[in-house]
């Protein structure tokens, strides 16, 4: 298990982590997700021992990462899959990490062979394409057969296939008991790869729950009706039913009158509708998707703002890729 308790970090005025604390189990993939600066990559750095933090502990099996007298079977992590030699091969390259961490250079033909770069294994890095490159990453991590993953963007720059292939390889590795902690902005993909969530903003944790679950208690159902005849009289009965708050008047796309009824599901205003006697010629009901709970839920947390550049802190670039997601 992954315990993390009460984890800040601080870079000068930046409040990069902001007391978090949160588990992460074993035999499940963790998404840890969040917008661009949000604090992943720093948690993670902390976990791994790579940044001090200001105050509170992470800590993996009871002890420090530091304390591990083996850690790199302990635990395999992606964090930059740029950091490499561009003039070594890939096999070179893992060769290298091998013997640097202590591990049988045997391992080094077999993780090739798992992440799909067995028939490039000789040729140099510097010619890789950023999803070569992450499955490198994720080859180098998988080398000391680690009962811990964490793993920051491991899909980044993968095609679909590559996405697929990293999902089912997570959830693979998950099933033989490892526990699983992978970092990502893409909502579609985490709901498809994570049993369960931990959503930060702006270094402070925003929910720690089961994929479903934060959909269920992030996504607002609302049902959108339009009346057969009578707008004004489906207005009155359905205001009368569940409250002037709740119930608004509108248009559709098309310029017709349409009556919304916010947090209430289409069964309960087609009822309302047909107890008063109206007729309705469409009944819609409308549940938001993960990625609308996602936005919702980070709502004011989002460290930059989209159309706004980010002012970059004064010894760490700001992060160059485009945000997934708008951020709210
Ligand atoms: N070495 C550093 N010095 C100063 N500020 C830093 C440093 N590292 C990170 N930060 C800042 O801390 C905040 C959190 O950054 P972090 O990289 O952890 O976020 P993230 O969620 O991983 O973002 P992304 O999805 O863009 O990778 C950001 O405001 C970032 O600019």
């Amino acid at each position: 298990m992954i315990e993390v308790q009460g984890l800040t970090k601080r870079y000068g005025a930046v409040q990069a982590v902001d007391d978090l604390t949160f588990t992460v189990k074993p035999g499940i993939v963790t998404g840890f997700l969040g917008p661009n600066g949000a604090g992943k990559s720093t948690t993670m750095r902390m976990i791994l021992g790579l940044d001090k933090p200001t105050s509170g502990t992470a800590l993996i099996d009871a002890r420090p990462y530091t304390s591990w007298s083996n850690p790199a079977q302990k635990v395999g992590a992606l964090l930059d899959a740029k950091g490499v030699h561009p003039n070594r091969s890939a096999r070179a390259t893992l060769l290298w990490q091998a013997q640097a961490a202590g591990l049988n250079a045997a391992r080094v033909d077999e993780v090739l062979s798992l992440v799909g770069l067995s028939d490039v294994a000789g040729k140099n890095v510097g010619g890789f394409s950023l999803g070569m490159n992450q499955r490198l990453g994720i080859a180098a991590a998988l080398l000391g057969d680690p009962e811990y993953l964490i793993l920051d963007e491991p899909v980044n720059g993968l095609d679909p296939e590559g996405i697929r292939w990293v999902r089912g390889l997570l959830r693979a590795l998950a099933a033989e008991g490892r526990t699983v902690l992978v970092s990502s902005h893409m909502l579609a993909e985490m709901a498809q790869t994570a049993d369960h969530l931990i959503v930060i903003g702006r270094g402070k944790l925003v929910a720690d729950t089961s994929v479903a679950e934060f959909i269920k208690a992030n996504s607002s159902v609302s049902t959108q009706v339009r009346a057969g005849v009578d707008t004004q009289a489906l207005f009155s009965a359905l205001t009368e039913a569940f409250g002037a708050d709740a119930v608004t008047r509108g248009a559709d796309p098309e310029g017709r009158e349409v009556v919304t009824v916010s947090g209430r599901a289409s069964d309960e205003v087609g009822a309302a509708a047909f107890a008063a006697g109206v007729q309705l010629a469409e009944l819609a009901e409308r549940r938001a998707s993960l990625e609308e709970a996602y936005i919702q839920s980070t709502e004011g947390h989002a460290q930059y703002v989209s159309g706004a550049a980010p002012a970059a802190p004064a010894s760490a670039p700001a992060p160059a890729r485009a945000p997934e997601v708008p951020n709210a």
